[in-house]
């Protein structure tokens, strides 16, 4: 018999029952489905990441909605274990749902909401954190202070790249990809080269008026291009930060012949998702160019590294943290049950996840719409 999973429950009576695989940060998302009847069973098992088995324990005979993470594998046995318990609603608490077999929910009519928007600026700070960390060096700088190894001012002690006047590559210049471009730009006064499948209209916008702005204030003003392939943009930046979805297109965008074509002096920042890079070709590149570095938010099998990585000194690494900031955190927690709610309330869907303000206040009450269904189930 399968082990039973522990569980913490708000308010019991509730019509329509509600799982979370996980305590999610803030009460407000509690409360927003207490007070529309929902009974809420939260996953409380010290385990970081729940298998099927525990997930369908957690589905059990009857299941309006679930609220799951994306380190769970949500496809075919899942979706059917909650169509069968009567449940219609699937929220990842993330904006990428690369860990949901959207297909099979379809099948199932299971609606698969997202989180957008809410942590945006949030990741985008974190990727350019990265920047700046590979590119001054910030953590082999504190490991060399804290092991006691500093004896006095050395003009070749920890040089590392300046970023005013470079130029940063993004590579998916959607709401993060475009909002780490503006504060590159903004912050360090770098030209911009994207690859997007898509034109970024507004941050080509912003590049535009602000390189006016220094311009009329007799600085020199600074450029965008839009590149028409990967490539280009990998031999032109000096700093080139990674942020498009993870599908087949961009499995492995950065592999072997990429890295070979960036600057030796490159820095490379990853905070989409670990397989957009071939984490084993990186380790021999960073391995065979020293004064190459990169800023790793997210790893190819996570939670390992690939072998070698956590040796190396141009490396600076992070546990996917991107997001980790309690308002965006708490907002995230928002929208997740929101969009679980409105699929169980046939609430209609936000029109413009990209702005979702209105469900994050948490003076008023949320309208009645679901912020973000992937799969339009509504
Ligand atoms: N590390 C973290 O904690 C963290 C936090 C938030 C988001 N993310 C990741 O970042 C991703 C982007 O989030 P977003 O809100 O900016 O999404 P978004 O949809 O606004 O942007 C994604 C961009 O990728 C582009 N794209 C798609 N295929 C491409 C390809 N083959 N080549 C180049 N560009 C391509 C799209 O056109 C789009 O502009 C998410 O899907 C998620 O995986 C990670
Ligand atoms: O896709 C996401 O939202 C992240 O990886 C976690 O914030």
């Amino acid at each position: 018999m399968a082990k039973p999973i522990s569980i913490e429950v708000w308010n019991p009576s509730g019509k329509y029952r509600v799982v979370s695989t996980k305590p999610m940060p803030g009460t407000r998302w509690i409360h927003l489905l207490t007070d529309q009847d929902c009974r809420v069973e939260i996953c409380t098992e010290k385990k970081t990441i729940l298998s099927v088995e525990d997930i369908l324990a957690l589905i059990g005979e009857r299941c309006d909605g679930v609220i799951g993470q994306l380190t769970e594998d949500w496809g075919e046995v899942l979706f059917s274990a909650l169509r069968r318990a009567g449940g219609t609603a699937f929220s990842n608490m993330a904006v990428g749902y690369n860990n949901v077999d959207v297909k099979a929910a379809n099948k199932y009519g299971i609606a698969v909401g997202n989180t957008p928007g809410v942590l945006t600026e949030t990741t985008a700070e974190l990727a350019a954190s990265l920047s700046l960390a590979a590119a001054r060096r910030i953590v082999e700088a504190d490991q060399f202070m804290r092991a006691g190894l500093y004896d006095g001012w050395l003009p070749h002690l920890f040089v590392g790249n300046l970023l005013r006047g470079q130029t940063v590559g993004v590579i998916g210049a959607g709401r993060i990809g475009s909002a780490y471009a503006r504060m590159m730009i903004e912050g360090f006064k770098m030209n911009l080269i994207y690859y997007d499948l898509y034109q970024a209209t507004r941050l080509e916008k912003f590049v535009t008026a602000y390189g006016e702005f220094l311009q009329a204030n007799g600085e020199q003003a600074v450029t965008w291009k839009r590149a028409a392939t990967v490539e280009d943009v990998l031999s032109e930046a000096d700093v080139i930060s990674l942020h498009p979805v993870l599908d087949k297109t961009t499995y492995h965008l950065i592999n072997k012949e990429r890295l070979s074509i960036m600057k030796k002096e490159a820095v490379l920042v990853n905070a989409s998702r670990g397989p957009v890079i071939d984490e084993a070709a990186l380790v021999e590149h960073l391995k065979a160019n020293p004064m190459f570095r990169v800023g790793l938010d997210v790893f190819e099998e996570e939670p390992f590294m690939k072998p070698g990585l956590a040796e190396l000194k141009n490396a600076v690494v992070v546990p996917h943290i991107a997001s980790a900031s309690k308002w965006t955190r708490e907002g995230m927690a928002t929208l997740a049950a929101l969009n679980v709610l409105g699929k169980i309330k046939g609430y209609p869907v936000w029109s413009d996840p990209n702005r979702i303000d209105s469900f994050l206040d948490e003076k008023t009450v949320p309208p009645p719409a679901a912020p973000s269904i992937t799969n339009h189930l509504l």
